[in-house]
């Protein structure tokens, strides 16, 4: 399954952010989005991910084919580790979280509630949900932050068995992921500044 963005442009909050944006990524590849703080990086991925509208453009995917991890990890507080992994696995309709449990190191963690884990393992536990999705696509923003470096490798281990599996990703980050991977950069899609509900005279 091949991924195809086309011309397309996104905003937040009323504010166009990105526009043009154009690229492919085909089973098996990553790509890691590059750019500055505030540049649209989440943007991208919220749009593609269909939390939001595009301005225009199109994606060749539909979001169902997606898995998204972003910041907040969607964790259910007072389920336990294991809970929330099959919680997730039925709404998914996938089945066993035993590859998800050792591929993220939360074998031990599995009986303790979601609440009670620190900031990395909670990270950990968000990430172990992509592979109880059964999804082709994984859309992550920022997958490593509060991740310690061998929860890094891990992570790094997670993704390139979904690339050797066919599966695609594309990563938002800052930091080296310990894997070779092409990158764009999305300052060179950055929107004219204009708001959309810009004030118009003619009707004032
Ligand atoms: N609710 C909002 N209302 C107005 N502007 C917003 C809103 N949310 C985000 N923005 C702005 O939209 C722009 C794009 O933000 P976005 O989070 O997509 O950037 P990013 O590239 O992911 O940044 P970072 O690397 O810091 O995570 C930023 O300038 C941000 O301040």
């Amino acid at each position: 399954m091949e991924l195809a963005v086309s011309d397309l442009a996104c905003a937040r909050g009323g504010v166009p952010v990105l526009e043009g944006v154009n690229f492919t990524l085909a089973g098996g590849e990553a790509l890691l989005l590059r750019g500055p703080n505030g540049i649209g990086k989440t943007t991208l991925l919220r749009t593609l991910a269909g939390l939001q509208p595009a301005l225009a453009g199109s994606v060749s995917v539909p979001p169902e084919a997606m898995a998204y991890a972003a910041h907040a990890d969607g964790l259910k507080a007072t389920l336990s580790v294991a809970e929330n992994l099959r919680f997730w696995a039925r709404i998914f309709g996938t089945s066993g979280i035993d590859a998800a449990l050792e591929g993220f190191n939360l074998v031990e963690l599995a009986d303790r509630q979601a609440h009670n884990l620190s900031a990395g393992q909670k990270r950990r536990l968000g990430l172990a949900r992509l592979l109880v999705t059964g999804r082709p696509i994984w859309v992550l923003d920022e997958p490593t932050v509060s991740l310690d470096l061998a929860s890094v490798a891990l992570f790094g281990d997670a993704v390139r068995r979904h690339l050797d599996g066919g599966g695609a990703a594309l990563i938002a980050t800052h930091i080296d992921l310990g894997f070779t991977a092409r990158e764009l950069d999305v300052t060179a899609f950055r929107a004219a500044p204009r708001r959309l509900d810009a004030f118009d005279e003619a009707f004032a």
